[in-house]
C-alpha cells in the first residue's frame, strides 16, 4: 500500500512575509494546522497539515509580475488539494490604483473560474474595521492614519469600493453591515441581488470578530476569498475543523535570544523606545555610517557577543520619519532602504551563527531580508505573542539546518514592550 500524500484544504496566497505569519497566525487560532512558505515551494508538501501560507513579497512589484508570481503559487496550491484559495492581503488595503490587489484578484478568479468574490481588510482585534466600505484605523479613517503618506502606496481614500474599482475591470459593490449583522443567510441574499446587478467583487462590511465569524458559512462554497488576516478566523469551521491548542504547539525554545528591527512604524518606535528604557541593551545602526564603509556588522556583532548570554539584545535601525527622510534625502529611498536591509540580514545571520536560537524581526521588508539570509525555505507556526505575530519554528541554514524560534513582526503591530514579552511567551 502507498502512503497516501497530505492533502491541505486551504491555500493561501500572501504579498508579503509578515502579513503571511499574521494570515497564519488567525488560522491556527482558529483549529488549523499550517505552514508558511517562503516563496512557491518546488517540490510537493511533505508536512501533514490543513493550510498552507505561501509567502510572496509582490505588494508594490509591477502589477504582471504580481500576476504571474501569484499564479504559480495558485497551481502550486491547486496540486496540494487546495480546495478554497485565500489572497491575503494588507489590513490598510496597501496598494496604488495600478494594484495589486485588483489584478491579482482578477487573475485568480480568471484561473478559478470564479464570478463572485469578497475583499475585506477588516482585522477587528488590530482595529482595522470597515463600515459602510469606509477603512477604519482605530478612531479615524484610513486616509487621515498616517497611510495617506506611505511612500510606497500613499492610502489618499478611505472609500474602498472606490479604491479597488480603479484596480479593476470587475464591477465593485458592498455587502454592508445590515447584511452581516443578520447572518449567513442574508449575505447570500445580498450576493445574489449584487449578481444580478453585474457585481463580481464585493468589499465587505466587518467591525467585529463576530461580525467575521458571521461572515465564515456565506463563504464557505466559493472557490477565492480575498482579504486580510481578520476573516480567516470565520473559514476553518467550514471545513469541520475547531479551535484546539494542538494546532500551535512548537518544539521546546532555547538558545540565546535577540531582536532585529528595520522597521520604522510609530508601533515600532515605541517599541524601541521602550526596550531602551527598560535598560536592555541595545545598539543603534546609523544608515549614514554604513553607507561611509567600514565594517558596521562586524561590530555589531561584536558588541552583541559578550551581552548575549545575559538575556535579549537589540540590534535597530529604526528612527523617527525626520531622520529617515533626511536619511533616504542623502541616500535615495530604495538606496538607502536595500542598504539597511542588507546590513541587518547579515546582523542576523551572524547572530544566528552565534547561537541565537530565539529571534524577534520587525518590519516586513527586514523580515524578508532576514528570512532570506537565514536560508529559511518554511516556517512552522505556533502561539500567538500579540494580535497578527505568532512564535514559529523554522529550519535555518545559518543554523547549520537546525530549528529556530523566530517572529515576524509587522511594523505597526504589537504592544509597546513586544521586544521583551515576546520572549516570555515561549517559555
Ligand atoms: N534609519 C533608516 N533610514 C532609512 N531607511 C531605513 C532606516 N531604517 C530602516 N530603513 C528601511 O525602511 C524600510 C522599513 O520597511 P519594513 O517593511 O522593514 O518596515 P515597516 O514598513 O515598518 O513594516 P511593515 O511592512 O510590516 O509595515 C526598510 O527598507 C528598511 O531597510
Ligand atoms: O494585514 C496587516 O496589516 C499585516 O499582516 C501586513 O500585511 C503588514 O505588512
Amino acid at each position: 500500500m502507498t502512503a497516501q500524500a497530505p492533502s491541505i484544504v486551504l491555500g493561501c496566497i500572501a504579498d508579503d512575509f509578515t502579513g503571511a505569519t499574521d494570515l497564519a497566525n488567525n488560522l491556527v487560532r482558529a483549529g488549523m494546522r499550517v505552514v508558511q512558505t517562503i516563496g512557491v515551494p518546488q517540490a510537493p508538501l511533505a508536512a501533514d497539515v490543513d493550510a498552507v501560507v505561501v509567502a510572496l513579497k509582490s505588494r508594490t512589484i509591477p502589477p504582471a509580475e504580481a500576476v504571474a508570481q501569484s499564479l504559480d503559487a495558485l497551481r502550486w496550491l491547486q496540486a496540494q488539494g487546495a480546495r478554497q484559495i485565500y489572497f491575503k492581503y494588507c489590513s490598510t488595503f496597501d496598494s496604488t490604483p495600478a494594484g495589486n490587489i485588483g489584478p491579482v484578484t482578477e487573475a485568480l478568479m480568471d484561473a478559478l473560474q470564479c464570478d463572485f468574490t469578497i475583499a475585506t481588510p477588516a482585522f477587528p482585534d488590530n482595529k482595522r474595521t470597515v463600515f459602510k466600505g469606509y477603512l477604519f484605523v482605530g478612531d479615524v479613517l484610513l486616509d487621515e492614519s498616517g497611510m495617506q503618506n506611505h511612500p510606497l502606496t500613499p492610502m489618499t481614500d478611505a472609500n474602498l469600493v472606490r479604491v479597488l474599482q480603479a484596480q479593476t475591470r470587475r464591477k465593485v459593490g458592498l455587502i454592508d453591515h445590515v447584511a452581516v449583522a443578520q447572518g449567513a443567510e442574508a449575505v447570500g441574499a445580498r450576493i445574489a441581488q449584487l449578481r444580478s446587478e453585474g457585481v463580481a467583487i464585493a468589499i465587505v462590511d466587518a467591525v467585529s470578530n463576530d461580525d467575521l465569524l458571521r461572515l465564515g458559512p456565506a463563504l464557505a462554497a466559493m472557490p477565492l476569498v480575498t482579504a486580510g488576516s481578520g476573516v480567516a478566523i470565520g473559514l476553518p469551521a467550514n471545513f469541520g475543523i475547531a479551535p484546539s491548542s494542538t494546532a500551535s504547539a512548537l518544539p521546546a525554545a532555547g538558545g540565546l535570544r535577540a531582536v532585529v528591527s528595520g522597521s520604522c512604524s510609530l508601533a515600532t518606535n515605541r517599541q524601541v523606545a521602550d526596550f531602551v528604557a527598560a535598560g536592555r541593551p541595545a545598539l543603534a545602526l546609523d544608515p549614514l555610517q554604513l553607507a561611509a564603509g567600514g565594517d558596521a556588522v562586524g561590530q555589531a556583532l561584536a558588541w552583541a557577543a559578550p551581552l548575549l548570554p545575559e538575556g535579549p539584545v537589540l540590534i535597530y535601525s529604526t528612527a523617527e520619519p525626520s531622520a529617515v527622510k533626511s536619511v533616504q534625502g542623502r541616500l535615495g529611498v530604495e538606496e538607502a532602504g536595500a542598504m539597511v536591509e542588507r546590513a541587518l540580514a547579515a546582523i542576523a545571520r551572524g547572530l544566528v551563527e552565534r547561537g541565537v536560537r530565539q529571534l524577534v524581526v520587525a518590519g516586513g521588508e527586514t523580515s524578508g531580508a532576514c528570512v532570506q539570509a537565514l536560508g529559511i525555505a518554511q516556517l512552522q507556526i505556533g502561539g500567538q505573542i500579540d494580535p497578527g505575530v505568532p512564535w514559529c519554528h523554522a529550519a535555518s541554514a545559518a543554523a547549520g539546518g537546525a530549528g529556530l524560534h523566530i517572529a515576524l513582526k509587522s511594523g505597526n503591530f504589537g504592544s509597546d514592550d513586544f521586544f521583551s514579552k515576546a520572549f516570555g511567551a515561549l517559555r
